[in-house]
């Protein structure tokens, strides 16, 4: 009967234990109960909550858990028949189940399938249709390392009807089988918002990648050819622009290259995920990650990157860009002042013994609980308002290091740089920095043009945007400068009728470096590359500082608000 002490425990989340439901849950070691029955718990029941919450003989969250079990389980409570838990909500039973008819009646469901279907849909949700005109689509990329988008029509959609516009499938309910083929990127569909593919084969069997559209944009921008080599992904987990460039590195080498993947990704436990998914997408034979591995400290002229011809960047940034996924748990939760009785209680004065689960939930403050539903985007969690300034000079500095980095490979001729951020200092600002360091100057590298961008995003009609004031006053740049760099600069905007988060990308390309290929078989560099030797394993632990810029100031003078800082209480 730990299942709804637990789940409780896990949604009061007393130590603030961060990262998605979904982690949380599979890295706590101490749970009696199976993850993937909390989880399921968890998630219907949120669907249900905004009518459920109305429930009030029991602690908040125990009631949500609880009733939605009794009215809307399949099996009921799951516990024995005398437990003190389900002898509670089964007094309440004829009650909540009248309740319950009266509240489907009240919003216009004339039977319980309707309004499941109404659930599932998310339309019991306050403002439905206010959301339902900004929703963010169901982006599928078809995983074209086993398999073809007409066969995926053929098979996982038979039945699916082609959209004329993007804004149908919107619109459309997540029981409608409706599609619409992006015209940027290729092998990638948009379905409606609500529709659920977790559990379908084609999900679990790697043949489709759940993708957001922007984030297809750094691999298909990246445009690898057989000339280019091998391709390092530097930061790679959990792994979706991996395997979307393995894909693309397939292809190339069906025409003979012989190319890899290499996926570089710092933290041990993301690297988890990101290899079951590189196995999952059955790109295993292409992507070799290189797990707890530092991208900054992979030194650019060892043997093993001899044949890197393009490099990857997709590093940690504010993820401000990041939309509230539709497959988020919004659980509502009864008011607090509405507990009258509960099987056990918080009260100070109890005499009773409290479960020590219970005993760490803390009063839920608020009345609704947002929670990422799993870890498919990034890592990023939101950043305080008061906190951005700081934020977005640790962030930049870092995400500049990590990027003059990559201009230091030596056979290197093309880098995708990209954020999930809505701020210039991670953008524009970013890319202007490095086009600017020595590494670039010397290593001969510029931006990548509109006119000379891979069909698809040449079109794109969202282009970078300059902010006056953001760049340290010794960067000056004529008018023309900055107008070249931002149209050379691809943004994606949320809640617009694209339907993509907010994302930044931009590639910097160069000429003059030897067939990568050639190289890879003498194992030298060439001359004249070999006087930027990157940073060493010494160099300050980034991610440490990215997260607390207060105690882990960094190294590098090349930040242009770093002098803002001097002096600041460490
Ligand atoms: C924004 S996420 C990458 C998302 C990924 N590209 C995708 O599309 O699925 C950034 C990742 O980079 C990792 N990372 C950050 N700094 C790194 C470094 N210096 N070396 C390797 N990995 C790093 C983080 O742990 C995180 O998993």
């Amino acid at each position: 009967m730990s299942l709804y002490y637990e789940a409780a425990s896990v949604l009061a989340n007393a130590e603030n234990v961060g990262g998605s439901l979904k982690s949380r849950l599979y890295r706590q070691k101490d749970l009696k109960s199976s993850p993937a029955q909390l989880f399921a718990l968890i998630s219907e029941t949120s669907k249900w909550s905004p009518v459920l919450k109305d429930e009030r003989k029991l602690t908040p969250v125990l009631a949500l858990l609880l009733t939605h079990d009794v009215l809307l389980s399949k099996s009921g409570v799951a516990a024995n028949a005398n437990h003190v838990l389900k002898l509670a909500i089964h007094r309440h039973k004829a009650r909540l189940g009248a309740e319950f008819t009266k509240a489907r009646l009240r919003r216009g469901y004339a039977t319980l399938d309707a309004f499941r279907e109404a659930a599932n849909d998310g339309a019991l949700e306050e403002g439905h249709a206010e959301q339902k005109r900004s929703r963010h689509p169901r982006w599928v990329r078809v995983n074209t390392l086993v398999t073809t988008v007409e066969e995926q029509l053929a098979t996982s959609f038979a039945g699916y009807e082609k959209a004329d516009k993007m804004s149908q499938v919107m619109a459309a309910s997540g029981s409608t089988k409706l599609y619409f083929p992006d015209p940027n990127i290729p092998n990638l569909l948009a379905l409606p918002p609500k529709i659920d593919l977790s559990k379908t084969p084609a999900y679990t069997g790697g043949r489709i990648i759940l993708q957001d559209k922007a984030s297809c944009f750094p691999a298909h921008l990246m445009n690898v050819t057989r000339e280019d080599g091998d391709v390092i992904d530097g930061c790679a987990a959990p792994g979706n622009k991996t395997t979307h460039l393995a894909a693309i590195v397939s292809n190339a080498k069906s025409k003979g290259a012989r190319q890899h993947v290499i996926a570089f990704e710092r933290d041990k436990i993301r690297a988890g995920t990101l290899k079951k998914m590189v196995k999952l997408a059955s790109a295993d034979r292409i992507v070799t990650v290189k797990s707890g591995a530092d991208f900054l400290a992979a030194a650019p002229e060892a043997q093993e990157f001899a044949n890197v011809g393009a490099i990857l960047l997709d590093p940690s940034c504010s993820g401000s860009g990041i939309v509230g996924r539709d497959d988020a748990v919004r659980m509502h939760l009864p008011e607090q002042s509405a507990t009258t009785t509960t099987p056990t209680t918080n009260s100070k004065n109890s005499k009773k013994r409290k479960r020590p689960d219970e005993a760490k939930a803390k009063p839920e403050e608020t009345t609704t609980l947002n929670l990422a539903m799993d870890d498919t985007t990034a890592e990023e969690t939101p950043v305080l308002e008061d906190k951005l300034a700081e934020r977005l000079i640790a962030l930049s500095t870092f995400q500049f290091r990590i990027l003059t980095h990559a201009m230091s490979f030596p056979n290197a001729r093309k880098i995708t740089y990209s954020t999930c951020s809505i701020h210039f200092e991670e953008n524009e600002g970013v890319v202007t920095r490095a086009l600017l360091s020595s590494v670039a100057k010397e290593g001969g590298w510029s931006i990548l043009k509109r006119a000379d961008q891979v069909d698809g995003l040449k079109t794109w009609k969202r282009r970078g945007v300059w902010e006056d004031g953001k760049l340290e006053e010794t960067i000056s740049l004529d008018e023309d400068r900055k107008a070249e760099i931002c149209e050379a600069c691809i943004r994606c905007d949320k809640g617009t009728d694209e339907g993509t988060m907010g994302f930044f990308v931009a590639a910097f390309v160069r000429a003059a470096v030897p067939n990568p290929n050639v190289v890879a078989t003498n194992g030298h560099v060439a001359a004249g590359d070999e006087e930027w030797n990157g940073f060493s394993d010494d160099d300050v632990d980034t991610h440490r500082a990215v997260q607390d810029l207060e105690t882990s100031p960094h190294p590098t003078s090349e930040h242009p608000n770093k002098k803002k800082k001097k002096g600041k209480k460490k």
